[in-house]
């Protein structure tokens, strides 16, 4: 689908580092509302360093399953583990402390806050000096510390090309600078592992090129594992390591992403592409 088909041609340190171990592990997830049952018994691994794709079709739960890992939802069953360390019952903001970062299907910044207060305050969750701790710890700790973040942020605005943005109010910019931005955001926390809701929806060609390369230097460049929900079998194509697909809430396959993505079966029952 992209003019260059090279995204992927570099697994990134941390995969060539890691092997096969599991970083996020996700087990016999179920996950009920009401009548609705999202999802059945999910299980799958994402792996150090890799760009894991949640595909299927509309309705399948792949939004349900990000949010039992980011914490939005508790499942119904099943369990969620991060670098061996049981997540499952964690609340979000716990979870944003032990690695996973997300953004979301809709964007989520603050639109009158400038570029880069937004990504400051999601910043601030790593602040030791909050409101609580603030008066016994104020003084030259506080002030090196607020630096070190300062400097932090700065390097993710450099990373994310957003410089020229850093005092416009997030607000006034164009959808793709906004998405950037939310990266940045998501990014400022540090995360192990990013979980990325359609990060290039409502994008045209040019602007999913900018995201898709934006995600492979992520992983590159910074080593982060990520973990996305896209809809465009073009871009799952181009920067997917390995791949799970979800159907009425069931997994029914996980593999490498050449494999998965030609498997007949997937193709013409569950993505309505032609078979080969
Ligand atoms: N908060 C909720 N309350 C009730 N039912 C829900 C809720 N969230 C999701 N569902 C249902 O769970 C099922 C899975 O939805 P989910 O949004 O996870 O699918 P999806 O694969 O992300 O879909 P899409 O590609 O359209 O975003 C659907 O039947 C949906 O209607």
């Amino acid at each position: 689908m992209f003019a260059s088909h090279d995204l992927n041609s570099s697994p990134g340190p941390a995969l060539a580092r890691a092997g096969a171990e599991a970083l996020l592990c996700v087990r016999g997830v179920s996950l009920q509302f009401r009548g609705v049952k999202a999802l059945s018994d999910v299980s799958f691994d994402v792996r150090p360093g890799e760009i894991f794709s949640i595909i299927g079709p509309n309705g399948a739960g792949k939004t349900s399953m990000l949010n039992c890992i980011s914490g939005r939802y508790s499942p119904t069953s099943g369990s969620v583990h991060l670098q061996g360390r049981e997540i499952t019952r964690l609340h979000p903001q716990a979870r944003a402390r032990a690695g996973i970062g997300r953004t979301f299907q809709n964007l989520a910044l603050f639109g009158h806050m400038s570029v880069l207060d937004n990504i400051l305050a999601a910043r601030h969750t790593k602040l030791r000096n909050n409101f609580i701790t603030g008066g016994l710890y104020w003084g030259t700790g506080a002030r090196v510390e607020e630096m070190r973040h300062r400097e932090a942020v700065e390097e993710i605005i450099e990373f994310f090309g957003i410089a020229h943005v850093r005092h416009a109010l997030a607000g006034t910019l164009s959808y793709g600078l906004r998405k950037r931005v939310e990266l940045a955001r998501a990014l400022a926390l540090e995360p192990i592992v990013l979980l990325l809701d359609e990060p290039m929806a409502g994008m045209n060609l040019e602007e999913k090129e900018d995201v898709a390369r934006y995600v492979v230097e992520l992983r590159r460049e910074r080593g982060i594992t990520i973990a996305m929900i896209e809809h465009d079998m073009g871009v799952v194509a181009d920067v997917s390591d390995r791949i799970v697909v979800l159907n009425y809430g069931r997994k029914i396959a996980e593999g490498l992403a050449s494999d998965v993505l030609s498997d007949p079966a997937v193709k013409t029952a569950y993505l309505g592409w032609e078979a080969a």
